[in-house]
């Protein structure tokens, strides 16, 4: 185990998964439920109308978190509520991942396998679908033992269909309520009190509130969309805003340096 890095706290969809993929959006874990495998045509145009509606209320620079929550509420509630009347079937969400362009951030797998193999806990806490989530890091062969997610799961029937959601909603300006609520399960993984938080909203920063004796967190924030509208607001929360990049080099690289620096140290103490 890291002594530098007791924990890495990151958000899921645009930060671990890439924004958009040869000139097409990548499909957000809820997006990924829009297929018709899943649910009918009427229902795949709403989703759709839904995303277009809120998703720009999401990331206006204009409005404050106190202001788009009642949106976003509205937003997951409804999508949530389409899904649950579609009676969408579990044993179907694997092959709907496969079929989907989600796409991880490129050097994300040396991400997740380095913070394995130094066995740092690596807590995605997303606003997204959990079951999904889970799909896509499986799929990609990164669902190592030290993953943890924090998210909304479903909640199937004894004949696998979807009949509600598990726990309170999480969306992506609730999650210091989310933290806080999960606090035992984040003052369990930490160890030392420095975290490397990852996030693409300015909601992901409460990510860390749950762990009380979080001394040093590092603050990486990814700026995918709306980057000139957002920037400022952006560099004034992260520690370092990463513009329209779709890699994990910077996180690989503070890895490496803290892996390189641990190793010396060692060498020095012998
Ligand atoms: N019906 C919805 C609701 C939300 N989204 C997007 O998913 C993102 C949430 O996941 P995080 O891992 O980023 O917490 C959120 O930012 C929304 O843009 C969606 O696509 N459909």
């Amino acid at each position: 185990m890291l002594l530098l890095l007791s924990q890495v706290i990151s958000d899921f969809d645009m930060t671990l998964t890439k924004f958009a993929h040869k000139g097409k959006r990548v499909p957000t874990t809820h997006n990924i439920l829009n297929n018709k495998l899943l649910i009918d045509d009427d229902s795949t145009v709403k989703m759709k109308e839904l995303f277009n509606t809120y998703y720009p209320i999401e990331i206006d620079a204009s409005l404050n978190p106190e202001e788009k929550l009642p949106y976003m509420v509205e937003w997951w509630t409804k999508v949530h509520d389409l899904l649950i009347q579609q009676r969408i079937r579990k044993d179907e969400m694997a092959r709907a991942v496969r079929e989907s362009n989600a796409v991880l951030r490129e050097g994300c797998s040396a991400f997740f396998d380095c913070l394995a193999e130094q066995r740092v806990p690596l807590l995605i806490f997303s606003a997204g679908v959990g079951d999904i989530l889970e799909e896509v890091i499986r799929q990609n062969h990164v669902f190592h033992p030290n993953v943890h997610i924090i998210s909304n799961y479903m909640d199937f029937d004894h004949t696998g269909v979807l009949q509600a959601f598990k726990g309170q909603l999480i969306h992506s300006y609730n999650k210091r309520a989310g933290a806080l609520s999960h606090g035992a399960t984040l003052r369990e993984l930490h160890g030392q009190p420095n975290v490397l938080l990852l996030g693409d909203s300015l909601g992901d920063l409460s990510m860390a509130d749950g762990v009380s004796t979080a001394q040093n967190i590092l603050t990486v924030g990814f700026l995918n969309d709306q980057v000139e509208e957002r920037k400022e607001s952006f560099l004034n929360s992260f520690d370092i805003v990463l513009l329209r990049d779709e890699t994990m080099d910077v996180p690989n690289a503070i890895l490496r340096f803290i892996v390189s620096s641990e190793i010396s140290k060692v060498h020095r103490e012998k």
